[in-house]
């Protein structure tokens, strides 16, 4: 059972606790069953499930349970905090630090997924601000160069490799040596890969390790293998100091919950897992909000770090502007711009509570990116003096068509994206101004949020605990249009606006109006 399934299906048994009139012990009987037979067709150890549900009955004494309501939300919670347990090593992988020169040595084999994580690796931390080089130390299979290099340059992460050199462990300590030199903060070592665990592989592993001393070695898995992960994860451990892990094509038809499980109980700290093909397709892994985000009660702390990584607070004028109850149409191509860069727009929909993968379903990511480019060849086309402006001055017809003509958009798409941009206008300007929520939002109290998620994520992971707890929660913020606000609080006032608009219709707002009405998942205002 892939992951989306298990999910579904656990979110399912809990749900239909919520709903049963009587809370006993055949009702517990009956959800635990349901969970561990989803679990165990996920390809989860028979011994871990096992202990799991032993686990939960050992935390749920019913006879001190008084009222229903408690008896469920005890039931859920035990249940929420065991599956936890079941992907949690409960160790902490390393680090790197900003100003320091860390290297990084990347293992696994072949086909794994190796090459491509790198890469992602590179991305991940290039975006956190670091500066990022790659070296390609495999010299057993003859394209990796080609691949690594070509991933580098898409990524804009400096490479280095050398086609004549045959010694892998040569070009690592060139390739290190030079970073460094160019005081990289880290430094990320591809090697080779073997088609199975052999002695060959681990003799080179070794004599690189030797050569570079990496701070962390990490071992890339794939997450199609279900439970033989456990196994090769021992082997590795046992033969090379790995730090961490990532597992990688937990997309598709992976049984993810399998690799992770066995994974974790080896104690190793998984440190992200490979979602895609693609070079942001690499999630951070840690327990809670990995249940959290597969039970579709979303990903709060990984949100919190995008936003983080956003780094909004460096957009002084947009802030001040936005205080002031102004958006100028700079303002909303600096904001576009920034989503941008955050990579794919599903992922950042994926961490909302909420969204279950059945909502994004509509949602084409790809298509909203392609708007999303060709807003960016709009705002190109446009002088200083536009950009600066409300944007009225594009009731102008000439000037519309100048800018069509400029950026080989169509004028019906400039006609919506200036119409977003309206929209957005009205909203800042009623909610900014002295008296307006915007100036009352700090910009520092945003940072510091940002900076500490786990200053609001207790209280929101309190409020979110017990399955039934996320329906809780957006009834206490008053519906859809509760999490509208919260995620415009989240987000710097990005948009949204309107709250308690109520139901899906006002989640489906906040999505339109954050991505400027990139369709999909629009209401066919256009
Ligand atoms: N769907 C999916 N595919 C992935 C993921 N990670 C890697 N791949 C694909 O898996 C294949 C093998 O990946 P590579 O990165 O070339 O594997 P490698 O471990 O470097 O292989 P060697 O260099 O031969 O050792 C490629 O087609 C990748 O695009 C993932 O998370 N999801």
């Amino acid at each position: 059972m892939v992951l989306n399934e298990l999910g579904a299906r656990i979110n399912g048994a809990l749900q239909a606790l919520s709903k049963a009139s009587v809370i006993d012990e055949k009702a517990v009987d009956a959800l635990l069953r349901e969970v561990c037979s989803a679990l165990l067709e996920s390809d989860v150890n028979v011994m871990l499930v096992q202990k799991m549900r032993q686990n939960v009955k050992k935390r749920v004494n019913m006879d001190e349970l008084a009222s229903s309501a408690n008896k469920r939300k005890v039931i859920q919670n035990a249940v929420f905090e065991e599956l936890c347990g079941l992907v949690d090593p409960g160790v902490q992988p390393w680090k790197p630090q900003k100003g320091k020169q860390n290297v990084i040595m990347f293992v696994g084999l072949q086909g794994s997924g190796k090459t491509t994580s790198c890469t992602k690796l590179a991305v991940y931390y290039k975006r956190k601000g670091m500066k990022v080089g790659l070296v390609c130390a495999d010299t057993f299979r003859a394209g990796a160069f080609d691949q690594l290099k070509q991933n580098a340059s898409r990524a804009h992460v400096p490479f280095y490799g050398d086609y004549s050199e045959t010694d892998p462990v040569q070009i690592a300590i060139e390739g290190v040596a030079q970073f460094k030199k160019s005081k990289f903060d880290l430094i990320i070592v591809d090697t080779s890969g073997r088609h199975k665990q052999e002695a060959e592989l681990f003799a080179e592993m070794e004599q690189i390790a030797a050569a570079v001393k990496p701070n962390n070695t990490i071992f890339v898995m794939d997450g199609t293998i279900g439970q033989a992960a456990d196994s090769q994860a021992r082997a590795f451990k046992e033969s090379v100091d790995i730090g961490s892990i990532i597992i990688t094509k937990m997309d598709g038809h992976a049984k993810g919950g399998g690799a992770i499980s066995a994974v974790a109980a080896t104690g190793s700290p998984i440190e992200f897992i490979g979602t895609g093909e693609h070079m942001h397709d690499l999630d951070k892994f840690s327990a809670r909000p990995f249940i959290s985000k597969l039970l579709g009660m979303g990903d709060i702390s990984g949100l919190v770090e995008t936003v983080q990584d956003m780094h909004m607070e460096k957009n002084e004028d947009m802030m001040k502007n936005l205080a002031k109850g102004v958006f100028t149409l700079k303002d909303m191509r600096d904001q576009l711009q920034t989503i941008m860069n955050m990579g794919p727009l599903n992922k950042i929909m994926g961490m909302m509570p909420g969204m279950s993968p059945d909502m994004m379903k509509g949602f084409d990511a790809d298509e909203s990116t392609r708007r999303l480019r060709s807003y960016m060849c709009v705002f190109d086309s446009m002088t200083e003096l536009e950009l600066n402006s409300d944007g009225k001055m594009f009731e102008e017809e000439s000037r519309l068509r100048r800018v069509a003509r400029g950026s080989g958009v169509r004028l019906v798409e400039i006609q919506a994206l200036l119409y977003q941009h309206k929209q957005f206008g009205q909203i800042v300007k009623k909610m900014g101004g002295p008296k307006g929520m915007l100036s009352k939002m700090n910009p520092n109290a945003m940072q510091q949020m940002a900076k500490n998620p786990g200053a609001i994520n207790p209280n929101m992971l309190k409020q979110m605990g017990g399955m039934g707890g996320m329906q809780k929660m957006i009834q206490q913020m008053g519906g859809m249009g509760g999490v509208q606000n919260m995620m415009q609080q989240m987000m710097g006032g990005m948009g949204g606006g309107g709250g308690g608009a109520g139901g899906m219709g006002g989640l489906q707002d906040m999505m339109q109006q954050m991505m400027g009405g990139m369709g999909g998942m629009g209401r066919g205002r256009r």
